[in-house]
């Protein structure tokens, strides 16, 4: 048998020609059954699709083709189309889209309007004298209505059409079977008026109900994509930031050429007030750069020879040049623009609820309809108003607002989130962050700078300098070996007190959580935790007092011995960030109980931790066991989040309910926490935190608001309220509801735009 690799090709299409969530079930349907595909998620609000299949087993062409068999487009969308602005066919499309409505709505809002006028004296019964009887004549309003019946509202009918041969049934179905049972009912009452009254019965006519109808939905959807495209807005300003020029030193010559011309390893100069077309590295020069488009970070940052630049950020007052070290797609913005659509066209669990909703909505809807048209005629024999309640039934029911409800809100929260240097990977993980109630915070590079320096070192022989210098001679051969920010350190430190680095270090060993060992020249050398030597049987009592009060001070202790004896100790502070002590307090005024944790010993971590204000520490904690901490607090019933460089720190992160990276400048792509804060800043776990309440609070009221439409407005439409107090819903003013409903969703939706932190 053989074996074939099964490979799995991620694509993002972007869909055409949806109205409502009902199309998107519709079309997911469609690409889940076409074979080869492995997994599907289709987003009503983004109007993008994310599929998973096999290669080997179908293609893209395929896909596209279930796509428009089931009656929609769909295009395939490159993240180089995305960052070249071809992403502007979006905008096009919407714009021509927007332009047809308005001329629809032109056409059957006059016409609307003379119907209306004309049925004024029959609707409210007055006499109204400056109306002209001849305004109601039943033949002349027929002639109005038509164009609007099946030209304003053709793509209802198309819409309709095309569900029913998906055998579905979308908001489009109901538009279109309401409107046409008015219209309908009414062309056989002015076909047939001599008919109906021989036969006892009132002609009466709802043309102005259709048109109305259609008028108001027209507007409703004008306005709802309008709002849309402003949902988008955040992307389309990322994509905005980039340069469009570079000026490359190429040979020799300096020429400015476009930045998808530019090439990994080209030289670039930027002077004052440019842009830094991609990203790089400075060789040579010095400059301040405004990062705050990508970071959120609004103090301008120091760069000179050896630092990393970030494409699309402005260089402010010095001149420089870097060499670019990553292009195109894998600039650090193109990522995240990547990160935050995808995060756009993922669902929020809360949504689930919603989308089941809507799938047997419509169905239902119209079993409602018709059982209130036959209640009515049976019970009340009136024909007339069995006919209207129905129509406000079709109409009252539209499932739309409730599709748009939370997707839209999703989209304008993460891409706020995008603007402050939030990057949050999905949607549900901006879900469960606000249900966090326990925040675990690494110290070090998370609290702390994460750049320790040597502040003492003693050793057990006294102060003889020369010997004092061969031990340090030692400990920096060892710590050159080491990746430890301690070991940096220590190296950093030998360099400044002139040690030669001259000697060999055999068998070395870094023991993870403890420190390292190795042998120079025959002799063992150990530098590492007083935990580690006491295992070891080295006693430390000699030096123990100094180290004491080292440790009261914060400071990191590292323990030196040569072949089994304690010669040293030496001293490393690390700088609490300036932001840390603020965003502690701030965490705990939202209400969350902050944790410290780290490797470091119990007296250092708990002097730190009293210093930014932190009552709960775990000291001592083996990068192994970080993420078993974590799941002993969900023991005891937490929502824990987790802030973490994200790189040792990876198990923890993955583990903990929210894992949110701090920023290490421009390796977003590595991380795999659910938030990466692109800027080191503590604040941002703030703001990530406030900024998910803020969009769950806004997803609630907009399935609020959706959802009252409809459950209210049903049983009003069918008329339950009638033998109580004669109360009956007209179908204008249904369609009056209906259209409102996904206003209000996503006016409330954009008001997240305005989203502030404390
Ligand atoms: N290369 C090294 N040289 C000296 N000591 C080391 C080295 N590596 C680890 N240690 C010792 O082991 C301890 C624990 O290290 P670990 O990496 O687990 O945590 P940490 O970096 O100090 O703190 P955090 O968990 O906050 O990042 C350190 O505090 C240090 O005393
Ligand atoms: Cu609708
Ligand atoms: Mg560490």
């Amino acid at each position: 048998m053989s074996q074939t690799q099964s490979r799995t090709d991620t694509t993002t299409l972007k869909l055409q020609g949806m109205s409502c969530a009902g199309c998107a079930n519709a079309i997911q349907k469609a690409i889940n059954n076409v074979s080869g595909v492995e997994e599907c998620e289709v987003n009503f609000a983004s109007e993008q699709a994310t599929v998973q299949f096999n290669p080997e087993k179908t293609s893209l062409e395929t896909i596209q083709g279930a796509v428009e068999d089931a009656g929609y487009g769909a295009s395939v969308y490159s993240q180089e189309d995305m960052m070249t602005g071809r992403g502007d066919a979006e905008i096009v499309a919407r714009e021509a889209e927007l332009k047809d409505l308005k001329r629809k709505i032109w056409v059957s809002g006059v016409i609307s309007l003379i119907l209306v006028v004309g049925s004024l004296p029959m609707m409210t019964g007055l006499d109204l004298p400056f109306i002209p009887p001849w305004l109601h004549n039943y033949w002349l309003q027929f002639v109005l209505t038509t164009p609007v019946q099946f030209w304003c509202g053709s793509h209802f009918y198309r819409n309709a059409w095309k569900a029913f041969k998906n055998r579905a049934a979308t908001m489009d179905t109901l538009v279109a079977l309401g409107t046409s049972a008015a219209y309908f009912y009414s062309l056989f009452a002015t076909l047939f008026a001599d008919f109906l009254i021989q036969q006892g019965l009132t002609p009466q006519v709802y043309y102005e109900s259709a048109a109305v109808i259609i008028t108001l939905i027209l507007v409703g959807r004008f306005m709802e994509n309008r709002a849309r495209g402003e949902t988008s807005q955040a992307i389309r300003k990322l994509i905005g930031l980039q340069a469009r020029s570079a000026r490359v030193i190429r040979d020799g010559e300096t020429k400015d050429i476009p930045i998808q011309e530019v090439e990994i390893g080209d030289m670039i100069q930027v002077r004052p007030g440019e842009k830094i077309p991609v990203d790089g590295e400075v060789t040579q020069g010095y400059s301040t750069v405004d990062e705050s488009m990508v970071t959120g970070e609004s103090i301008p940052v120091e760069k000179s020879v050896g630092d990393e630049v970030i494409g699309s950020t402005i260089n402010k007052t010095g001149s420089f040049q870097f060499q670019a070290t990553r292009v195109g797609k894998d600039t650090v913005l193109s990522q995240i623009v990547q990160l935050v659509q995808q995060a756009q066209g993922s669902k929020a669990p809360i949504q689930n609820l919603a989308d089941q909703v809507t799938g047997w909505f419509v169905p239902v809807v119209i079993a409602i309809a018709l059982l209130t048209f036959v209640l009515w005629f049976n019970i009340m024999g009136n024909v007339t108003l069995a006919l209207i309640n129905m129509v406000a039934v079709l109409i009252i029911a539209c499932p739309c607002a409730l599709g748009l409800a939370t997707p839209t809100s999703v989209m304008v929260g993460t891409g706020k989130g995008a603007e402050n240097g939030i990057l949050i990977k999905s949607a549900e993980s901006l879900e469960t962050a606000q249900k966090l109630n326990t925040i675990v915070l690494d110290k070090t590079g998370t609290l702390t700078e994460g750049k320790p320096q040597v502040t003492d070192y003693v050793t057990t022989f006294g102060t003889s300098n020369q010997n004092e210098l061969k031990l340090l001679r030692l400990v920096a051969l060892l710590e050159q070996q080491s990746e430890h920010p301690l070991a940096e350190a220590v190296v950093d430190y030998a360099k400044s007190q002139q040690v030669q680095f001259n000697g060999i270090v055999e068998d070395f060993n870094a023991i993870t959580g403890s420190g390292v060992q190795g042998t120079v020249s025959d002799r063992v050398v150990r530098v590492g935790t007083a935990r580690w030597f006491n295992e070891l049987g080295i006693k430390t009592e000699t030096l123990a007092e100094k180290a004491n009060q080292w440790e009261a001070a914060g400071k990191t202790v590292i323990w030196i011995a040569v072949d089994h004896e304690l010669e040293g100790i030496m001293a490393l502070a690390d700088t609490l960030k300036p932001s840390s002590v603020d965003a502690v307090k701030a965490l705990r005024t939202l209400g969350l109980e902050v944790v410290m944790m780290t490797g470091d010993n119990e007296k250092t971590a708990a002097s730190i931790a009293q210093q930014v204000g932190i009552p709960r520490v775990m000291s001592q904690v083996r990068p192994e066991q970080k993420a078993e901490q974590i799941v002993s607090l969900q023991q005891e019933g937490k929502q824990v989040a987790m802030v973490g460089d994200g790189i040792n720190d990876a198990p923890a992160l993955a583990q903990a309910d929210i894992g949110i990276a701090i920023g290490t400048g421009t390796d977003i792509a590595i991380t795999t926490s659910d938030i990466t804060l692109i800027s080191g800043d503590l604040q941002g776990v703030i703001t990530a935190i406030e900024l998910s309440r803020a969009t769950m609070t806004n997803i609630r009221q907009n399935l609020f608001f959706a959802f009252i439409y409809n459950v209210a407005g049903i049983p009003i439409a069918a008329g339950i309220l009638y033998p109580i107090f004669g109360w009956l819903l007209n179908p204008i003013i249904a369609g009056a509801a209906m259209a409102f409903s996904s206003v209000s969703v996503l006016t409330n939706a954009l008001r997240l735009r305005k989203f502030q932190t404390l």
